[in-house]
Parts: C-alpha cells; sequence; structure tokens
C-alpha cells in the first residue's frame, strides 16, 4: 500500500473510532490516580480515547509507530508512517459536559518530528454534533461523521477574510507583558469566544475567522500545549486553510522538535493577526 492509501485508511479508522470514543466518555468523567507525562491528571476518559485509538491506528498496515499525550514512549508497530493523537483536547471539558476533541498528525518520519515531516493532520470535534477536519496537502476538508463512523463531506474550509473572535489561554495575570499589550489591541476589534479546549477554539476561528492563542507565560516560558500532538497539527491545518501559525517567532511547522512531550506556545488564525503577535512579542 502507498502512503497515500495509508494515510485515507488512518482518517478513515479515526472516523471510524469517533463514535466509540464519544460514547466511551459516558461513565468515564471521574480523574484516575494518575498523571499523564506531561504531570496533568489523566481522566478515565483520556486513557480509554488513547487505548481504543492505538488499538485500531497501529492495526492499520503500514502505520510503524504510534504516540500520544497520554503514554510515554512511542509505541512501536512496524514499518511505515508514523501516527500522533491528542486522544481527548479539552478533557477538562469533560465534567460541565463542554466540547471536546482529538486531533491527529501522520508523520513520514520517526518521532519526535518536525512539522516539515508532517504528511496530513485531523481533527474530531465532539460537539452538539461530531465533525472531522482533515487537511492533506491541500485546503482542509470538513466532514459530518455520522454514529457508526461514516463520512460525509461537509466542505471545503478556507478563513474567512473578515475575522471577528479571539480565545486566549492561561491565567491572565501569567500573562507577559508584551502578549498582554497585544490582547489589548486584539480585543477592541474582536470579540471572546472562549471555550477552553483548543480544538473547539481553533474551530471557531477557522469558521469565523480570527485568532487562537495558548501563549508563554511567566510561569511556563514554553506555554502548555504540546508542540507534537496539538502545535504541528493544529497549525498545519490553520496554515493550509490560509491562516498562520506561530510559537511567537516562527512558523509551528519549523519548530525543531527535540522531545516527544515538548511544550510551546501556540498562536493561530488570520495572518495578520499573527503577524502582529510575532511583531509585538519577543521570544
Ligand atoms: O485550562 P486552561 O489552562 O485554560 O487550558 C486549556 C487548554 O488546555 C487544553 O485542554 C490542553 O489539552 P488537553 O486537554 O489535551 O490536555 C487545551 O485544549 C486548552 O486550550
Ligand atoms: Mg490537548
Ligand atoms: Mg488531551
Amino acid at each position: 500500500m502507498g502512503d497515500d492509501d495509508v494515510v485515507t485508511r488512518i482518517m478513515e479508522t479515526v472516523a471510524r473510532t469517533a463514535p466509540e470514543v464519544r460514547r466511551g466518555l459516558v461513565g468515564r468523567r471521574s480523574y484516575l490516580d494518575e498523571e499523564n507525562p506531561s504531570g496533568e491528571s489523566m481522566l478515565a476518559a483520556d486513557d480509554h480515547a488513547d487505548d481504543l485509538l492505538e488499538d485500531r491506528l497501529t492495526g492499520i498496515d503500514g502505520v510503524g509507530a504510534y504516540a500520544s499525550e497520554e503514554r510515554e514512549g512511542v509505541v512501536d508497530a512496524g514499518e511505515g508512517l508514523s501516527v500522533t493523537c491528542d486522544p481527548l483536547d479539552g478533557s477538562s471539558n469533560l465534567k460541565p459536559n463542554n466540547t471536546m476533541g482529538t486531533i491527529v498528525g501522520v508523520y513520514d518520519a520517526p518521532l519526535p518530528a518536525a512539522g516539515r515531516e508532517l504528511v496530513a493532520a485531523a481533527f474530531v470535534l465532539y460537539g452538539p454534533i461530531t465533525t472531522m477536519m482533515v487537511a492533506r496537502g491541500g485546503t482542509p476538508t470538513e466532514y459530518l461523521v455520522d454514529e457508526d463512523g461514516t463520512r460525509e463531506e461537509l466542505r471545503d474550509v478556507e478563513l474567512p477574510e473578515d475575522p471577528t473572535v479571539y480565545g486566549f489561554g492561561g491565567r491572565v495575570p501569567d500573562w507577559r507583558a508584551d502578549f498582554a499589550a497585544y490582547v489589548d489591541e486584539v480585543e477592541r476589534e474582536l470579540k471572546l469566544r472562549y471555550g477552553g479546549a483548543m480544538i473547539g477554539d481553533v474551530n471557531q476561528v477557522l469558521t469565523y475567522g480570527g485568532v487562537f492563542a495558548y501563549p508563554a507565560l511567566e510561569s511556563s516560558p514554553n506555554g502548555k500545549l504540546r508542540l507534537q500532538f496539538e502545535g504541528i497539527p493544529i497549525g498545519y491545518i490553520v496554515e493550509a486553510a490560509g491562516g498562520a501559525s506561530s510559537d511567537g517567532s516562527r512558523s509551528l511547522l519549523e519548530v525543531e522538535a527535540t522531545e516527544l512531550h515538548q511544550r510551546t506556545p501556540v498562536h493561530v488564525g488570520n495572518a495578520e493577526l499573527v503577524d502582529r503577535l510575532e511583531a509585538t512579542v519577543t521570544r
């Protein structure tokens, strides 16, 4: 099977697993007595989604490695492409029954790998309906995911030219002065839409235009989000939709990946808003 067919199988498999992940949320809203490699508490739902995705994705002929936010090392699955997952992005939203997602990256290289090695990226959004966004070279396509995991193509996604929304993570007193100055400008022009799951917040930016950031913090100079599982796939999708991504000084796709669980500041959205961010903050 050529790499292109393997990517197709990966995307079909993620879609087929999505309704199972969604059904598995029920009854898994409690925290385990465990931390993930980033030192964060894990919900039973994080663990369950990770196990499901690992099982299904490593079963594909042509997938050689699986890694996720929820496990320390890389699972060896033989020869082939490397798949990364954030099995549940925004899982602290499960308790208040709010939006969450699954983020997937496909790399043609051993992990950790930089953005230039990415061949496709996708996310599933568990909102009022289940949708999936897939980017593999061209403009991203949004799909509706049915209850049996089949996909119906909805639209090609390009960022609207007139942005309207913003959402920024982290506690405001923990923001650096340069980022706070940028926010001061942006909030005069756009309206706040922050839901606490990057995937939901980024999808609002893809829909309405604007900017999402989880910036460098005083207490955490590399921010919160993970480059491999979150930053690179989301940067790739937003850039494919005509927008831009940045760690504060360069595209997220240009950041070197030295550790599997390394963190990075994440800023994505309309190019003009990301350019202005880069001109305002120092990194
Ligand atoms: O609770 P905070 O600090 O606002 O963090 C929210 C951010 O953390 C995340 O939940 C991190 O992702 P995980 O849920 O996959 O750990 C993002 O989705 C979100 O943008
Ligand atoms: Mg996440
Ligand atoms: Mg997660």
